[in-house]
C-alpha cells in the first residue's frame, strides 16, 4: 500500500478500549494511515502490542505519552484526530487541536449535549465555548457536510436506543415516555481496573436508574422525555437493549415496519432482522441489528450493538467516511474486533 496516498490520523487514547479498536480499524482502512497513537502521560513509549498482544506481527505502532509540546509536531502532519479520552480531557485537548488545523472526531461526551446546564448536571465541569455548533454524530442521521472542525461522536447506549426509535419519534403517542432498558458488557466501563468491573464483582445488575448521563443523550437526539435503566452484564462487550414505547392512536403495525424500513433500506450497517438479535451476531462487527414487534399499541424493539464498534470506534469511522465522502462503511466490514 502507497502510505503517501492515505490520510494520516492521530488516535488520542490508543491504550483504551475504544483507541484501540479505531486503531485497528484505521490500520486496516484503505483511506486512513495511524500516525500517532498517543497514550496518556503517565505511559513509557512502547509497541501497542505490549499491551494487546494479539496485535503483535499485525500492527507496528509505536504508543507514544502525549505532551502539549508535541503539538506543532503532529499538527504538520495530521488532518485527523480521533480522541478516545475521559470525557473532560477531550474537553480541554479538542479545542487545541482543532486551532492546529485538525478535524477531531470526539467519542467522549464532552461536546454532545448542547445545554450547557445539562453538560453541567451530567459531566460535572463547564462545556468549551466552540466558534461553531458540534454536530451529534447519529451516523444513518446527521448530513455532515466535510468541514466540521469537530464531531461528537454519540454514546454507545445512545446509539442503540435511538437507532430503536428515531425512525418512528414522530408515530409515539405524546407524552408517553418511551422505557430503555439495556444491558452492556464491562468493556463499556473502560480498561482502567475498578473494583466494581472486577471480574469477583460483576453479576447482571441495573445501575444509574433514571440517572445516567445517557439519558439527557437520548432525550435531545429523540426530543422526548424517557426512561433509560443500564444493566452491567458480566460479559466482555456488546450492548443489547429492549426499547419499549406506546404508539399513537391510529398507528399501525405495517406503518411502523414501513417506517423502519424506509430509514433503514440504503444504511448498511443496520440491519433488520427477523429474529430478536443475539449479542453474538454483532460482537466485533461495526452493525447494529434491529428487530421490531408491535402488540396493539405497544411497540417492542429490541436492538444488538459492539459498544466498542458501533457504539463507539466503527461508528467514528463511519462519520470520518461520510467526512470524506466514502461509502459510510469503508474499511468496517473485516477488520474484526480486538479485545
Ligand atoms: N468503552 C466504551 O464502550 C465506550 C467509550 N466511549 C468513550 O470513549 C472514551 C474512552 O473510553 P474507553 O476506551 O472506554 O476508556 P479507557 O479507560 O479504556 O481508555 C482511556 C484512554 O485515555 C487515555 N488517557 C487518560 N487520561 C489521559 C490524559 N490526561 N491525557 C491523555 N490521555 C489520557 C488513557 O491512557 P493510559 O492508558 O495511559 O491511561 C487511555 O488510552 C471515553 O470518553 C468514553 O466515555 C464511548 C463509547 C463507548
Ligand atoms: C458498562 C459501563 O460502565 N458503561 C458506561 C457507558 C459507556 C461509555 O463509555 O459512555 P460514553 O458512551 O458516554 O462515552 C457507563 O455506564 O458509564
Amino acid at each position: 500500500m502507497n502510505q503517501s496516498k492515505l490520510i494520516p490520523c492521530a488516535v488520542f487514547g490508543a491504550s483504551g478500549y475504544s483507541g484501540v479498536e479505531l486503531v485497528w480499524l484505521l490500520h486496516n482502512h484503505p483511506q486512513f494511515n495511524v500516525a500517532y497513537g498517543f497514550t496518556s502521560s503517565a505511559r513509557p513509549a512502547e509497541p501497542i502490542a505490549a499491551l494487546y498482544p494479539q496485535l503483535a506481527g499485525r500492527c507496528d505502532l509505536i504508543l507514544q505519552p502525549w505532551h502539549p509540546n508535541l503539538l506543532g509536531a503532529v499538527a504538520q502532519q495530521v488532518r485527523v484526530a480521533f480522541l478516545a479520552l475521559p470525557h473532560q480531557t477531550s474537553a480541554e485537548l479538542a479545542p487545541l487541536l482543532i486551532k492546529a488545523g485538525m478535524t477531531v472526531f470526539d467519542l467522549s461526551g464532552a461536546f454532545r449535549l448542547q445545554d450547557a446546564k445539562q453538560h453541567q448536571a451530567a459531566y460535572g465541569f463547564k462545556q468549551p465555548h466552540l466558534a461553531q455548533p458540534v454536530p451529534y454524530g447519529l451516523a444513518e442521521w446527521v448530513d455532515l457536510q466535510g468541514d466540521e472542525p469537530l464531531i461528537a461522536v454519540p454514546g454507545c447506549y445512545p446509539t442503540a436506543a435511538a437507532t430503536a426509535l428515531m425512525p418512528v419519534r414522530a408515530m409515539l403517542k405524546p407524552d408517553s415516555a418511551p422505557i430503555v432498558n439495556a444491558v452492556s458488557g464491562v468493556s463499556g466501563a473502560g480498561r482502567a481496573a475498578q473494583a466494581h468491573t472486577s471480574f469477583c464483582e460483576v453479576s447482571l445488575q441495573a445501575y444509574a436508574i433514571g440517572t445516567h448521563r445517557h439519558q439527557a443523550e437520548m432525550a435531545q437526539t429523540l426530543g422526548c422525555e424517557l426512561l433509560f435503566v443500564p444493566h452491567l452484564g458480566s460479559f466482555k462487550r456488546g450492548i443489547l437493549a429492549t426499547v419499549y414505547a406506546q404508539l399513537a392512536a391510529g398507528v399501525s403495525a405495517h406503518q411502523v415496519q414501513q417506517a423502519f424500513h424506509q430509514a433503514y433500506a440504503d444504511q448498511p450497517l443496520v440491519r433488520i432482522c427477523q429474529t430478536p438479535p443475539k449479542l453474538a451476531q454483532v460482537v466485533g462487527t461495526p452493525y447494529v441489528d434491529v428487530h421490531v414487534t408491535v402488540i396493539g399499541s405497544q411497540l417492542v424493539v429490541s436492538v444488538a450493538l459492539d459498544n466498542l464498534q458501533k457504539g463507539a470506534a466503527a461508528q467514528a469511522v463511519q462519520l470520518a467516511n461520510q467526512y470524506i465522502g466514502l461509502p459510510t462503511e469503508c474499511g468496517l466490514l473485516h477488520a474484526g474486533a480486538v479485545i
